[in-house]
């Protein structure tokens, strides 16, 4: 049947409804296919019943679909650049303004970070780089937005955490929920349980410093680095299961791990695809390769039941008996969650550690001499007494991280709604605001580090410990609140005491053990250029050379 209306008010009639579903899509942002189909697929259909009187049905179909999509495309992009959107004072490209799916795309190319880095110093502190979203590289803001009473996490984590059935403590907006998640992860790892830890993170730093020193040939640390921080986190969050630092990764583990940070990173820009990713069976398949992995190895651990091993599991799954025992569900997400973010992000730090050290000869021989003197040859390093109160040692940790932060870019938090919107210095973000504190930008700025803000310079925490106001005649600053590679606030990192002990552990016994050089050829440049921003930065090979210190009679290392 076919309604006898005249052409225009055809036309008429499908672009309002184009205007209305412009509207419900502002107002309410629905992320069901469903909802998709009908508001973009099924109303144009439904109305191509207006145009059957004058065209056949497929020149109908055409005519209503183009009409209807040109009237959404055109209202949607007038709004977006119109000086009547909430983020209009922003300045920011065009096609970011318009759409997150430019920055999908450039975050494909894994320099986001220097991307955003660049934009701030083009357009200035805040810089809009969505429809709804706005990147921040002002110190300033970091307590503001991410202390206490500070935003909600924001909805980058939907879509890449589309394939669990609950989502993993770091997705989770509601800052209720949060906290309620949170607790077994301060139980696992405040002061006493990290003391308890020690015994699994010394075993398997002693099997990394044997392994090297056992290499005869060239070898690549980034890739040992990255075995031995998942058969850590393996032993930590299921109880073992993973041999990697002697087998390799036979099950290519890592690759699986690597893509599905890429593909991660990519839908973190889309969370409106959750759904998508999670009824299109091929859709984020490493995602999904990744979770049944683990829900594999957390249905074995569970079927050990209670063990008297105190790990990083023991307490997700509150076997401690501190609270009910949690749903699988959660334990899963959770042991997941566990394994990329304690797995990645340390072995990162730690290839990050030693390119700095070998490309700084001066920095490693000054380490060298303070391993040596907490830790003399016979001394065991992997014993944590002094780690925490080596200056040296900790600059060289700190300095790596702010150069080069693992989660580069920070991470995302919203304004939420009913709460009236913030009010950063002179600046107002509106409720729904998509907000990112821009790490790697606040990291590297000469406001808050200098001089060299973008070189490796470990003595610049020992000038600003004694404090000193000026170095060799040039003013020294050092703003401790703009280092932050851990987050801030009730949502930052959870696994920081464990992540540091780990580094501190195997940085003291590599160097009191072990002289490392960097293999004919290196190219310094040529490995920056291949450190790619996927969520967290990722790891090039690092290739060197591998010697066991010698000991003198007199019991140093030489
Ligand atoms: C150098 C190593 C590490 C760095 C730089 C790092 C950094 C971060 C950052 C930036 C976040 C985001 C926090 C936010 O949303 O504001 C985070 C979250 C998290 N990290 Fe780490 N991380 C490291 C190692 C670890 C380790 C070893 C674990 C242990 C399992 C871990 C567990 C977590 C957890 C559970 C969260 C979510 C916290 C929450 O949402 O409450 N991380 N980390």
């Amino acid at each position: 049947m076919a309604f006898e209306l005249p052409a225009h008010h055809a036309l008429f009639t499908l672009v309002g409804s184009a205007f209305i579903v412009h509207l419900i899509f502002k107002r309410s942002e629905p992320h069901r296919v469903a909802v998709h189909a009908l508001l973009l697929l099924a109303i144009p259909a439904f109305l191509s019943v207006l145009l059957l009187d004058r065209m056949p049905v497929t020149k109908a179909l055409s005519v209503s679909f183009l009409t209807f999509w040109t009237a959404l495309i055109s209202s949607v992009t007038l709004y977006r650049l119109s000086p009547w959107h909430p983020l209009a004072r922003y300045p920011g490209p065009v096609f970011l303004r318009l759409s997150k799916v430019s920055m999908a795309w450039i975050s494909r190319g894994g320099k986001r970070h220097l991307y955003t880095q660049e934009l701030h110093r083009r357009y200035g502190d805040i810089v809009r780089v969505g429809p709804n979203e706005v990147s921040i590289s002002n110190a300033a803001a970091i307590h503001p937005l991410m202390g206490t009473s500070g935003l909600h996490k924001g909805p980058q984590w939907e879509a890449r955490t589309a394939t669990q059935s609950v989502p993993p403590l770091i997705a989770i907006g509601d800052p209720k929920e949060h906290l309620r998640r949170r607790k077994p992860w301060n139980r696992a790892l405040n002061v006493a349980s990290l003391k308890d830890f020690e015994p699994f993170v010394a075993h398997r730093a002693e099997q990394l410093v044997s392994r090297l020193a056992a290499q005869k040939e060239t070898t690549n640390l980034a890739r040992w680095f990255g075995w031995f921080t998942y058969d850590l986190m393996s032993d930590m969050a299921f109880g073992g299961g993973s041999e990697m630092m002697l087998n390799g990764d036979e099950g290519s583990v890592w690759p699986l791990l690597e893509t599905g940070l890429l593909n991660s990173d990519t839908f973190g820009h889309l969370p409106w695809m959750a759904d998508y990713i999670r009824a299109v069976p091929g859709l984020g398949a490493n995602m999904k390769q990744m979770r049944s992995f683990c829900i594999q190895r957390t249905q074995e651990r569970i079927k050990l039941g209670n063990t008297s091993r105190k790990d990083l599991f023991y307490y997700l799954n509150n076997e401690d008996g501190a609270e009910p025992k949690p749903p699988v569900s959660e334990v899963t997400a959770d042991g997941t969650l566990a394994i990329v973010a304690g797995s990645d992000t340390t072995s990162s730090v730690l290839s990050n550690v030693f390119y700095c050290l070998l490309t700084h000869p001066e920095a490693y021989a000054r380490l060298r001499a303070e391993v040596d003197s907490y830790y003399p040859a016979g001394e065991d390093a992997f014993n944590t007494k002094h780690h925490a109160d080596m200056p040296y040692l900790n600059a060289v940790i700190n300095e790596t991280m702010r150069l080069f932060p693992p989660v580069t870019d920070g991470s995302q938090r919203i304004v939420p709604a009913g709460s009236g919107g913030r009010i950063i210095g002179d600046s107002y973000l509106p409720e729904g605001t998509i907000t990112t504190v821009h790490m790697y930008s606040i990291q590297r700025d000469a406001r808050n580090f200098a001089p060299l803000p973008d070189s490796f310079w470990p003595e610049r925490w020992l000038h600003a410990a004694d404090g000193a106001s000026s170095v060799i005649g040039m003013k020294l600053v050092h703003n401790a609140t703009a280092f932050f590679p851990f987050s801030y606030g009730p949502g930052n990192c959870a696994g920081k005491g464990l992540a540091l002990q780990e580094m501190r552990m195997v940085v003291s016994a590599m160097v009191q053990r072990l002289e490392l050089s960097l293999a004919d050829g290196f190219d310094a440049v040529a490995y920056e250029n291949d450190m790619h921003d996927y969520l967290i930065l990722s790891r090039p090979p690092l290739p060197v050379t591998v010697n066991q210190r010698k000991v003198s009679t007199e019991g140093h290392s030489t």
